[in-house]
């Protein structure tokens, strides 16, 4: 199909495109950062290299190599743009494109304000140098509640990953065991989400949830489809191999099967209360002979202070 490419139009679609990419499940479309960067509805991403195959529509790639086109201009423009919040948004995606030297991307905005303009991005990327200065001063050791910003970039990624993680469990109907898994690329970039949960189309409310023989069909364990299972099929991109996932509760056999034939290459758990049990046996197994690193999140105390400097009422 041969469609005329009309900038008025497509700019009010594409105002939120690099920011809040969200289907109708509310998974996200784009590879997320950190967990300040993501809530349970909204999704925001400054990066705009979806890996959704969904997302590299021909519109798009036209769009894109226009985008090039225009590059000298840009260039040119963009210390001028910059001075200017009310830019509109798709006049931030060719810049995006460029890139920014004055942005680190691995240092996205961290706090519950939308990145609206590149000066907004500058601002947050001054308080994160500010923040790790304190750090590395010691000054955040000091005793008594942090200023909003103080804890940004405080934690290791795979705090953020493993609290992505825990969050999604929480959305598990599973009134005994709730698992959540989050997968990460090489890049550090969230690409897959899930949690345990019937398989779509199948009401919670028709199936059992009562635990017992895993062989009993009126038990859960016939129907349920694991969180490692649901991160994968979820996956925003073409694959996972390389991936690290972070699931908090260890592989069941089936599992560790999936993730081994999909490429997964690191698994960090937090717990595994079922250590004792013959499929786990299997799954450490399969895992260790197939060269899955496994090693156990230790750091749970990092999440807690982490959530609770999000919301320091949280429990
Ligand atoms: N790694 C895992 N991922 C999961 O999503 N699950 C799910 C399947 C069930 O819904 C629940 C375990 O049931 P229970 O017997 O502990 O109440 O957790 C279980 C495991 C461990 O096998």
């Amino acid at each position: 199909m041969i469609e005329q490419f009309k900038p008025p139009s497509i700019a009010p679609r594409l105002t939120s495109f690099p920011f809040c990419l969200l289907n109708t499940e509310h998974i996200y479309h784009s590879p997320l950062h950190h967990i300040s960067s993501l809530s349970p509805f909204t999704h925001h991403s400054t990066n705009i290299s979806s890996t959704n195959p969904n997302l590299h529509s021909p519109t798009l790639l036209i769009f894109c190599r226009l985008c090039s086109c225009l590059l000298p201009l840009l260039l040119l423009l963009r210390p001028t743009v910059a001075q200017f919040p009310q830019v509109p948004c798709w006049l931030m995606i060719p810049l995006a494109v460029i890139g920014n030297p004055g942005l680190d991307r691995s240092v996205l905005p961290e706090n519950n304000h939308k990145p609206h303009s590149l000066l907004h991005l500058q601002r947050n990327q001054k308080s994160d140098v500010m923040a790790s200065k304190n750090r590395e001063s010691g000054k955040d050791t000091e005793p008594g509640p942090p200023p909003p910003m103080a804890t940004t970039g405080s934690y290791k990624d795979e705090v953020y990953f493993m609290t992505v993680a825990l969050l999604f469990a929480k959305k598990s109907p599973d009134p005994n065991t709730k698992v959540g898994a989050c997968i990460v690329n090489q890049e550090g970039k969230i690409v897959g989400i899930g949690y345990n949960k019937m398989p779509n189309g199948c009401e919670n409310a028709d199936f059992p949830w009562k635990r017992g023989k895993y062989d009993d069909p009126t038990t859960k364990h016939q129907y349920v489809c694991h969180a490692e299972l649901n991160a994968i099929v979820n996956k925003t991109s073409v694959d996972v191999k390389g991936c690290t996932i972070y699931v908090t509760l260890f592989p069941c056999n089936q599992c560790a099967r999936i993730l081994i034939q999909s490429g997964v290459r690191n698994l960090v758990y937090l717990s595994n209360k079922r250590k004792d049990r013959p499929d786990t046996n299997v799954s450490n197994k399969l895992l260790d002979t197939a060269g899955v690193t496994c090693r156990q999140f230790t750091a749970q105390g990092d999440v807690c202070a982490l959530l609770k400097s999000i919301d320091p009422n949280a429990e």
